[in-house]
Parts: C-alpha cells; sequence; structure tokens
C-alpha cells in the first residue's frame, strides 16, 4: 500500500522505509538458473537480469504480464532562454499526438505488450526560469511528486516512466551539475538538436542554474530549485515503484536525471532499477556511470518519451522467457558436466 504524499517528509520517510528486494526468491531464482541447460553464465546478462527481477517480484519463476508505461509532460520557464530547437508549444502538441496514439512511445509500449498512461503537469503554467529563482515552490514540487506516484498502477509488474518537454535538457543538466560536480559544459548536450551557438548560450544558463542554486545538497531541494514538474513527477513514480517493489527500466538522460535526486534522499532508492538505454545526449553515459547502471541497449536514440526503456522491456520478457521457461539439466536429460 502507499501512504499519501501529504508533505515532502512523507516522502522521504517511505522511500527510506521502502521494503527490500526478497532475498529468498532472489537465491531460488540464482539456484534455478544455475540448473538450466546451457554452459554457466553463457546467457550473461540475461541471467542477471532474470534473478534481479525475481527478487523484487517475490517469486523465483516471474513473467511479465502488466507492464505499464507512463509519459509525463511539463514546461519549462527557462525555455525563454532559447535552450531549445523546438518551440515550446510542441510539449501540448506532442500530448495530443501521445493521446491519438500517433508517436513513437505509442509503437513502442504496444510492440513491448504494456499499458501507456500520459499526464499533463499544467502545461499553461512553465516553471519559473531557475535562472531567476527556484522553477518551483515546494507546494509546486509536492503537487509533481504526487502525479507521479499515484499514476503508478499497484497491480503492474513493471514500470517505465518517459517524458515531454520542449527545454528539459537543460534542467536535467543542471541537477547533474549540481549533483555530481564537474563542469556545466561536461553535462550540456544539444537536446533535441541546438547549434553550436544553442549549445554555448545552453552552456552559460546551466552554469547560471547550478550557481544560483548551489552544487551538492538535498535531492528535492535541488529537484525543486532546477528540476521541472514532469521531472519530479518521474521521480514521484520510481519512488512509488520502489516502495511497491514493482521494477523499473530507466529511460534517457531526464529521466536519469530525475532517479540521481532520489538517490540523495535514500541511498537504496534505485535499487530496483535498471538502464534500458543509453541515449545520445551527450553526458547520459557519465551519468549511467554516476548511478553504476550498464545500459541494456545502445541504439543511438535520443527521443525521450520512454522510447528506449519501452524497447528494453522486450529484453527483460525475454530474459524472463528463457528463466522461467526452459528445462533444467535433470528435466531434459542433458548432462551437466
Ligand atoms: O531521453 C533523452 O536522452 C533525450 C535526449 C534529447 C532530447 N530528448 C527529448 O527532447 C526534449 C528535450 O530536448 P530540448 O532540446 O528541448 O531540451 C524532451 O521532450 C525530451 O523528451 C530526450
Ligand atoms: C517532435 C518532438 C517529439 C518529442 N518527443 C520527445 N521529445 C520531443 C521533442 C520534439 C520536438
Amino acid at each position: 500500500m502507499l501512504p499519501d504524499l501529504t508533505d515532502l517528509d512523507r516522502f522521504r520517510a517511505a522511500l527510506s522505509a521502502a521494503p527490500a528486494s526478497d532475498a529468498v526468491a532472489r537465491d531460488a531464482a540464482a539456484d534455478r538458473n544455475g540448473q538450466l541447460t546451457k554452459p554457466p553464465g553463457a546467457l550473461g546478462r540475461l541471467e542477471d537480469l532474470a534473478i534481479w527481477y525475481a527478487g523484487w517480484r517475490g517469486d523465483a519463476r516471474p513473467d511479465i504480464k502488466a507492464p505499464q508505461v507512463i509519459v509525463f509532460a511539463g514546461n519549462h520557464g527557462v525555455a525563454a532562454q532559447g535552450v531549445s530547437a523546438f518551440p515550446p508549444e510542441v510539449t501540448a502538441q506532442m500530448v495530443q499526438n501521445f493521446q491519438s496514439g500517433g508517436a513513437a512511445i505509442n509503437q513502442l509500449a504496444h510492440a513491448a505488450g504494456a499499458r501507456m498512461d500520459v499526464h499533463a503537469l499544467d502545461l499553461e503554467r512553465p516553471t519559473a526560469d531557475f535562472t531567476q529563482g527556484p522553477a518551483m515552490d515546494k507546494a509546486e514540487l509536492l503537487e509533481a511528486l504526487r502525479t507521479g506516484w499515484q499514476a503508478v498502477d499497484p497491480g503492474a509488474d513493471l514500470l517505465v516512466v518517459g517524458e515531454m518537454g520542449i527545454g528539459n535538457t537543460t534542467p536535467a543538466a543542471a541537477l547533474s551539475c549540481a549533483l555530481y560536480g564537474g563542469e556545466p559544459a561536461d553535462w550540456t548536450g544539444r537536446g533535441t538538436g541546438v547549434d553550436d551557438a544553442g549549445l554555448a548560450n545552453k552552456t552559460r544558463v546551466v552554469a547560471e542554474g547550478v550557481a544560483r542554486h548551489g552544487q551538492g545538497g538535498d535531492g528535492l531541494d535541488l529537484l525543486r530549485c532546477l528540476g521541472g514538474r514532469e521531472i519530479a513527477a518521474m521521480a514521484g513514480a520510481i519512488a512509488a515503484a520502489r516502495v511497491l517493489r514493482i521494477p523499473v527500466i530507466l529511460d534517457g538522460f531526464i529521466c536519469c536525471a530525475a532517479a540521481a535526486c532520489l538517490t540523495r534522499v535514500a541511498p537504496g532508492a534505485l535499487d530496483h532499477a535498471v538502464a534500458g538505454h543509453q541515449s545520445d545526449e551527450a553526458a547520459h553515459g557519465v551519468l549511467l556511470g554516476h548511478l553504476g547502471k550498464p545500459p541494456l541497449l545502445s541504439l543511438g536514440l535520443r527521443l525521450g518519451e520512454g522510447s528506449g526503456a519501452a524497447l528494453a522491456i522486450q529484453i527483460l520478457k525475454a530474459a524472463l522467457a528463457c528463466h522461467s521457461g526452459m528445462a533444467t539439466f535433470a528435466e531434459a536429460g542433458v548432462s551437466d558436466s
């Protein structure tokens, strides 16, 4: 059961008290994996994935029946600084496209057999420009976290969160820089495709935001000052899934920046998450390195929407089909040495 998020301290407390993966199921899955008809380790990371998933679901021989993809959309005050190759109205236009089934994520969620939900967060009221002040106040942050928290279906057995928000690679870069240090230029990429002058301007904006709001510090405070509504909603959904023991596949740079904030709230906050892919946004690989999560796929995607993670659902399904469906050496009458 998910507690009601009445304030930010409730959020911190719920995430810190979230249950661990089930060691009995994990050990039983590892034991089963050792008996399957293949040389030890021959299915590589598929084996680790199946054991990891079994632990979180508390079932040594699981399969995926009810994956959920949620796309959150938000608009950003900082977009007025010319940090994107596209205008902010594209955010609402793409929400319409999600709702009528015409976006890439609709096709990828369908191909993976996943249900898809879309939540637009106050698109008519962008966050404040973080070079001028905090992007959100505490009430706005709580509201966005709650949207994500409540969007997770407790009956889902796998979660992908994606986003749509013109300008949002700028807050994602600022959050990453504030969390992990280094130069703003190291974290700033081309997003939807800004040119060299656009990239220089965007780097200045990221630097101003980080200088204003500080590096290090509390994950929720950074999310409030430098983040955005869809970024906070993704963090809320990932946290809810942690409490509900629903495994998560992380998407691209913006999704991972949202997730990274949670590691500053509770150290094991992302133990239930794997990285679906490495996007083409320049700093995503470095961010994944800080999270300690090697990507399952690297296909040059830079779309967002949950697209890379939705593709990776099919890898995880394949891992579990092998783990739960294969015969053991004893069952198949195959010599095990
Ligand atoms: O997922 C990624 O790594 C990713 C990389 C580049 C761009 N995006 C998407 O593009 C939008 C942000 O790009 P921008 O240039 O407007 O900051 C936003 O809607 C994201 O979903 C997403
Ligand atoms: C068209 C378009 C689709 C997107 N999907 C996610 N981010 C996007 C940005 C643009 C510009």
